[in-house]
């Protein structure tokens, strides 16, 4: 059904040539710990904080630059999207162009694949930044595609192509995407890494513990372009965190949240608020493609683990009668690299919970979430929802001017494993709660209150 474009009739929305005005009251609830009458008890407060939010309607041409241009994903996303609407461009360390790179992925139906190789065949993925340090020996072989030179003279040459790329394509915006191998984490260390001036000074030192995806995060953040991250790597090490906020420039990850544990994370969440206690949560998948020839890495297999891992934390954390504080399930990834299926990944789960008077529940899940087929669209969600966030500004009741949203978009978070968030930010991952956030802060720009779901009127 086409959804025909709305306007709304409100005293608190304004809509101008280039901008969506609204004022927006924030209901939302505080809680505080207070002594009465000798002791203490939770007091709840109902709070109103009255927002102004403005959002630039102005569309851009926008340049998507993927950091593993030639993957299977990033193959499938550029062969699915019309070259009109988007100009994709990026980096490989393969030095196949886009229509090799498709053949290569064996996502698509072959005759489509015929269809798409003149669109595809000029498309040339610019050299990448190479470290074997950091991804699987495996994939040593595809490596005919690299930048040389010192980290600083390689985040340079990723300046330039950035510029470069936005020049030849006349686009208005540039958002840059990694859809690269997953690399092992990297130490987080005092004096190496922990603070930008680190940070900085490790790159003129050519560090070796700083990961290429840090070195291509360094150039966005530099450049104040969006950096997306969508592998589960610590490519957000401290001083990269640090340097994003104080050059206000927008960072995102970790992490496509695409089949297995998208599943995960609405599953337990069920379970959870329905009093039902998941203890113990085995999830194996197998799969064929380069990224599971990749994860066969005990080093890249770690992150992938950890990110896949940590998703669960919040669901449990939420319901302290059916778990102890500290009390966890026992969770368990497993992922084998098994050429045959190629990117068709077989995911299998086993939940055994406990349920009512001692009772125990079981739910076994077999699910064929096809790796790039569900990780493409995400891909496109997150460079159109990113930049879309970067044309909002808001202001709250008290605060002198407008300002856009934190640099750490948490906004983000819907489509991520491990969703990237300000220090000291609380973790949600909950699918139904981070899809109600992205939803409610979209009707607040057009002055909308937040869908409650209760349908008074009919009760
Ligand atoms: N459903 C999904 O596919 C899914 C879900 C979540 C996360 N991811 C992550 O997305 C990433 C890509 O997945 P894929 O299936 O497209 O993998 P892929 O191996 O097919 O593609 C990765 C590409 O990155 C290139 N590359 C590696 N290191 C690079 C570097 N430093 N600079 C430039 N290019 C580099 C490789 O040559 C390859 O072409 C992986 O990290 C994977 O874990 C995928
Ligand atoms: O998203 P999800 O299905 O839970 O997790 C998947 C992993 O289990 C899979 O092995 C890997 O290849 C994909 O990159 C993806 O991360």
């Amino acid at each position: 059904m086409f959804v025909e474009s709305f306007k709304v009739e409100s005293p608190n929305v304004k809509y101008g040539d280039q901008e969506i005005h609204s004022i927006y009251n924030y209901e939302t609830t505080e809680l505080v710990h207070e002594s009465r009458n000798g002791s203490y008890a939770w007091i709840v407060k109902p709070k109103t904080v009255v927002y102004e939010f403005k959002t630039d309607t102005r569309v851009p041409k926008l340049g998507v630059m993927l950091v593993g241009w030639g993957g299977n994903n990033g193959s499938t996303l550029t062969a699915a999207v019309n070259p009109d609407e988007i100009v994709f461009g990026g980096w490989d360390i393969s030095n196949l162009n886009l229509a090799d790179s498709m053949t290569r992925a064996k996502v698509l139906d072959i005759d489509l694949q015929k269809q798409l190789r003149p669109y595809m065949e000029s498309m040339a993925p610019l050299p990448g930044i190479y470290d074997p340090d950091f991804i699987a020996a495996n994939q040593d072989s595809r490596a005919n595609n690299v930048i040389k030179g010192t980290k600083s003279e390689q985040v340079q040459q990723i300046i330039k192509d950035i510029r470069e790329f936005k020049e030849q394509n006349k686009v208005d915006k540039v958002v840059v995407l990694w859809t690269a191998n997953t690399e092992r984490f990297s130490n987080v260390m005092v004096g190496l890494n922990d603070t930008t001036e680190n940070l900085l000074a490790s790159l003129e030192k050519n560090e070796a513990e700083i990961a290429p995806s840090t070195l291509y995060a360094i150039a966005c953040v530099m450049e104040n372009i969006p950096f997306i991250n969508g592998s589960p790597q610590n490519t957000f090490v401290p001083g990269l965190i640090d340097f994003a906020i104080r050059r206000n420039s927008l960072i995102g990850g970790d992490d496509f949240k695409s089949g297995q544990t998208k599943m995960k994370s609405v599953l337990v969440d069920f379970l959870v608020g329905a009093g039902i206690k998941p203890t113990s949560i085995v999830s194996y998948n197998h799969l064929g493609n380069n990224d599971g020839m990749n994860l066969s890495a005990p080093q890249t297999f770690r992150s992938k683990e950890i990110s896949k891992s940590n998703v669960v934390d919040d669901m449990v954390a939420s319901n302290g009668i059916l778990y102890q504080p500290g009390e966890h399930p026992d969770h368990v990834i497993v992922i084998k690299y098994v050429p045959y299926v190629g990117d068709s990944k077989r995911a299998m789960d086993e939940y055994t919970s406990e349920i009512f008077m001692g009772g125990k529940s079981t739910i076994v899940l077999h699910n064929t979430c096809e790796d790039s087929l569900l990780a493409a669209p995400i891909i496109l969600d997150l460079v159109l929802l990113a930049e879309l966030s970067t044309r909002i500004q808001l202001k709250a009741e008290g605060e002198g001017k407008f300002h856009s949203f934190h640099p750490v978009a948490t906004i983000l978070s819907y489509l991520t494993k491990a969703p990237l968030v300000p220090p000291g930010t609380p973790v949600v991952n909950a699918l139904s709660k981070q899809r109600a956030m992205l939803e409610n802060i979209l009707r607040a720009c057009i002055g909308l209150a937040p869908e409650n779901n209760m349908i008074l009127e009919y009760k």
